[in-house]
């Protein structure tokens, strides 16, 4: 989608009042102006990006684009959920967003229960993935500083479409500028791109873009033994514990893509609860603790697909004495080899070889 991220602003009208009636999650409705206004690659479906209410704080949200099949709307709409509780309604307000990321296509379910859930799982999609720092960018962008506080601060004609207003200027759509600003790569990307360049890949390694499926993340989730200690975000953890909904390892399949793609980690998944281990008794100082680094279980899972894929490249030749990516090589085994060499080069080998016989036991 080249229009994403995509910025609009528009004000709150009413709509069925189905958002926080039947659903519990209230939606902001745009008008016609702003729908119609659309990039024609802008299709229906769910959306993530960031929103702000007049000029006052910017939040996470989720956006449905389309006809509500699971309502058969007969009128296009553009509904808002703002991932914040508010203390009271802003119909008449300007609304402004960034539509960010696609997440899915809209559907229509068997039951109110069933899109309450899709609804409630995109939610929790959009605030992992807006946490990666690109998105975080575009939360702190000058259109939302810029925002007016109300209506009667856009010009008549353009009170509800994606215009907006800097320093009283009329002539200057923001909105559009800012739509083309992030779009100017589109074209050649392979030329232009912000990315660094990386360096050709050494003759023979591997080039193949590396992606997880959904079945291995979900059965990487599954693998992960809950009674061990979960490091920082142990709610997206327990989040994820609930793989037995189908959304679960297409969500963090998807996020972990992304993490790919763009070789970005976010800070969020890279943060550790540092655990101080005794080391021996009695304590006579904080030398006497190891602090052992918990990461986020979901950064755990992560890595043990990356490491798979590592390990799936690795030539069977590999030097027998390398620790890293060898099956059954455990911290003791490294320091027994290290003293096995240190004891050999005391007995004034020059030769490293001669310590071979002592390592002979290591399992390959
Ligand atoms: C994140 C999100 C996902 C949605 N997904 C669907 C969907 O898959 N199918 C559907 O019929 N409606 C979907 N909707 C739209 C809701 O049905 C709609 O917001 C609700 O009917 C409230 O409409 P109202 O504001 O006009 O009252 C979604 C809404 C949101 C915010
Ligand atoms: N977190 C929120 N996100 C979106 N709208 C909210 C939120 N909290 C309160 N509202 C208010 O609720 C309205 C949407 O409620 P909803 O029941 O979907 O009615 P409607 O069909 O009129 O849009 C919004 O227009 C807004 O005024």
């Amino acid at each position: 989608m080249k229009s994403l991220p995509y910025f609009c602003r528009g004000e709150v009208i009413r709509g069925f009042g189905r958002g926080s009636k039947e659903l519990g999650i209230p939606t902001a409705n745009f008008p016609d102006s702003v729908v119609d206004n659309l990039p024609a690659d802008i299709g229906t479906g769910i959306y993530y990006g960031w929103a702000c209410v007049g000029n006052g704080d910017v939040y996470k949200m989720v956006m449905s684009i389309g006809w509500n099949p699971y309502y058969k709307n007969t009128k296009k709409s553009m509904e808002t959920h703002v991932i914040h509780t508010f203390k009271e309604d802003f119909y008449g307000e300007i609304l402004s967003v960034v539509l960010v990321g696609y997440i899915r296509p809209e559907r229509s379910y068997n039951s109110l229960e069933a899109l309450i859930a899709a609804i409630n799982s995109d939610i929790e999609e959009a605030k992992v993935t807006l946490e990666l720092p690109e998105h975080l960018k575009l939360r702190d962008d000058n259109f939302f500083t810029s925002a007016p506080s109300s209506s009667s601060a856009l010009p008549p004609n353009t009170a509800s479409t994606s215009q907006t207003i800097i320093n009283g200027d009329l002539s200057a759509p923001l909105a559009e500028e800012l739509n083309c600003f992030f779009a100017r790569f589109e074209t050649s990307q392979q030329h232009h791109s912000s990315a660094p360049v990386l360096p050709p890949s050494p003759p023979g390694s591997c080039t193949t873009p590396l992606t997880v499926r959904e079945h291995d993340v979900g059965r990487v989730l599954l693998a992960v033994n809950p009674r061990k200690a979960a490091g920082p975000r142990r709610s997206t953890w327990q989040g994820a514990q609930g793989v037995r909904s189908p959304a679960r390892p297409h969500t963090f399949a998807r996020i972990f893509n992304l993490c790919l793609a763009q070789a970005v980690i976010p800070p969020f998944l890279k943060s550790a609860t540092i655990i101080p281990v005794l080391k021996k008794s009695p304590i006579t100082s904080l030398n006497d603790y190891r602090p052992v680094a918990l990461t986020p279980v979901i950064m755990k899972c992560f890595e043990r697909l990356v490491l798979q894929h590592i390990k799936d490249y690795l030539p069977p030749d590999l030097y027998p004495y390398q620790f890293t990516y060898h099956a059954n090589r455990s911290t003791d085994a490294n320091n027994n080899i290290m003293l096995s060499i240190q004891s050999s080069r005391t007995f004034s080998s020059p030769n490293w070889s001669l310590s071979a016989p002592a390592i002979s036991h290591v399992p390959r």
